[in-house]
């Protein structure tokens, strides 16, 4: 049987199996230098440079063809609720806060296990295909979503989201499943997957509530993943009821420290962003969910990175974005910061592509986001043959500004190639489990699909 761009079904089937030492040959990095790669079977680059092939050549499993590609380190989206996937196109064009309260949380309300692996499985899919190797996590029924990522073979945190508006058995519930989610990820032994706690933010955890999860995350050791300063009403009703902006009333129940990532933080005040510096926290921009949402204001970046907070890039859920491409999230991240703080020289292609891949890894606590010897092999091979990366003046340039997901032909994560030619093995299943799935999920709540 031949599978589109002429592979054999055999071949691909064994090139998609197992991690093997590959040598990726002649293939162009950003700055230009066209080189060999060369990874061992234990994921990690060994060798990058213009006579790898010749002096490793022996040594590798596999050969790719990197001619007509251009090499960069695959995306890490560090916020985002991945089976939202199955939410994509029911509720546009509303407020934050009327969105959720009318609209997704009701929904929500009528989610299985089965929705969210169906709706995670898609969302792998979907990251695969534009090129996302990791992403950090926070839905419900999180062991099925943890189910879904081992399989799509991709990295991820993932966190239970923790609402309680203050009631204590709903507390004890969501601690429960969050403790259950953190010792099923450990059982299931992979590199890739690790758990975070994750208070949804500090108008949904009130402060006691938010101290018990900063103990929790400390003991175990894991990330807290929470939303930050997302509207001006979040940072007006704080004030009004703690005296305080959320960003202190996060420090104040001891949320805040190098583990914690907190999204999108449009109405952080300079003074918050001094806080978040000292505490080495992580903030995660998710400019197409703020631009949807009309959150009214981008995040501060000249003032973030001013103070040294770490920023990283996330798309937010596909009910806010409508997608997960984190090409596309490049581009509207730099013109955005340049369009709201009237700076045409705020935030350029190549601080976008950091943000998106090294900041990235850096916020989820791992050593990744660059292709260098001793760095996990999570590499993309980028089409050169894409109209919208021709002319290539500048490499970063067409990455940030003008590639959208659709140019990745290859995904490698933790050097398992995942996508080759634009293929995925078992993309028609996941697209007819995730269609019927959201089906069921609206016919549940009563709403004709
Ligand atoms: C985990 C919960 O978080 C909800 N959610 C999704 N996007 C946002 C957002 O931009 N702000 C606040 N909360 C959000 C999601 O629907 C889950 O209920
Ligand atoms: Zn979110």
């Amino acid at each position: 049987m031949i599978q589109p761009h002429g592979i054999s079904s055999i071949q691909d089937k064994e090139l998609f199996l197992k991690n093997r030492s590959t040598l990726i040959t002649d293939v162009l990095l950003p700055n230009k230098k066209q080189v060999d790669i060369w990874y061992d079977d234990t994921g990690i680059i060994r060798a990058v440079g213009p006579e790898v092939a010749k002096e490793h050549r022996s040594e590798a499993d596999i050969t790719l063809d990197g001619s007509g590609t251009l090499a960069i380190p695959g995306l890490v989206n560090t916020h985002t609720h991945g089976a939202m996937t199955l939410l994509r196109g029911y509720a546009d064009d509303m407020h934050l806060q009327q969105w959720l309260s009318e609209k997704i949380w009701p929904l929500e309300a009528h989610l299985t296990g089965d929705h969210v692996y169906w709706g995670t499985k898609l969302a792998c899919l979907e990251m695969i295909k534009s090129g996302t190797v990791a992403f950090n996590d926070m839905y419900f029924f999180m062991k099925d979503a943890a189910r879904a990522v081992d399989e799509s073979k991709i990295r991820a945190v993932l966190s239970h989201g923790i609402i309680t508006f203050g009631n204590e058995e709903k507390f004890e519930t969501e601690l429960k499943a969050t403790d259950d989610v953190v010792h099923y990820v450990r059982s299931l032994h992979s590199p890739l997957i690790t758990s975070a706690i994750g208070p949804h933010a500090p108008y949904t955890v009130p402060p006691d509530h938010l101290s018990i999860c900063a103990e929790y995350g400390h003991k175990e050791k894991i990330l807290l993943h929470t939303h930050l300063a997302e509207t001006k009403q979040e940072v007006d009703d704080c004030q009004k009821t703690y005296g305080m902006t959320p960003t202190a009333l996060l420090d104040k129940a001891g949320c805040l420290s190098d583990r914690t990532v907190a999204a999108h933080g449009c109405w952080l005040s300079e003074d918050d962003c001094r806080l978040l510096g000292e505490r080495g926290s992580h903030i995660a921009h998710n400019p197409v969910s703020n631009m949807k949402l009309a959150t009214g204001r981008a995040m501060p970046y000249h003032w973030l990175s001013d103070k040294g907070v770490n920023v990283s890039l996330g798309t937010d859920g596909c009910s806010s974005n409508n997608n997960l491409d984190m090409l596309e999230e490049m581009k509207i991240a730099a013109i955005c910061q340049k369009f709201f703080w009237n700076l045409d020289t705020l935030l350029p292609a190549a601080e976008v592509l950091s943000m998106a891949t090294s900041c990235g890894a850096k916020a989820l606590g791992y050593a990744g986001g660059e292709i260098k010897e001793g760095m996990p092999a999570d590499i993309l091979l980028v089409s050169l043959h894409c109209p919208s990366m021709i002319p290539l003046h500048n490499p970063v340039s067409n990455i940030a500004y003008s590639a959208d997901g659709g140019a990745v032909d290859t995904t490698i994560c933790n050097g398992r190639i995942l996508m080759r030619n634009r293929y995925v093995p078992d993309e028609n299943e996941i697209i007819k489990g995730a269609s019927s799935s959201a089906d069921d999920l609206l016919n549940r709540a009563g709403i004709m699909a």
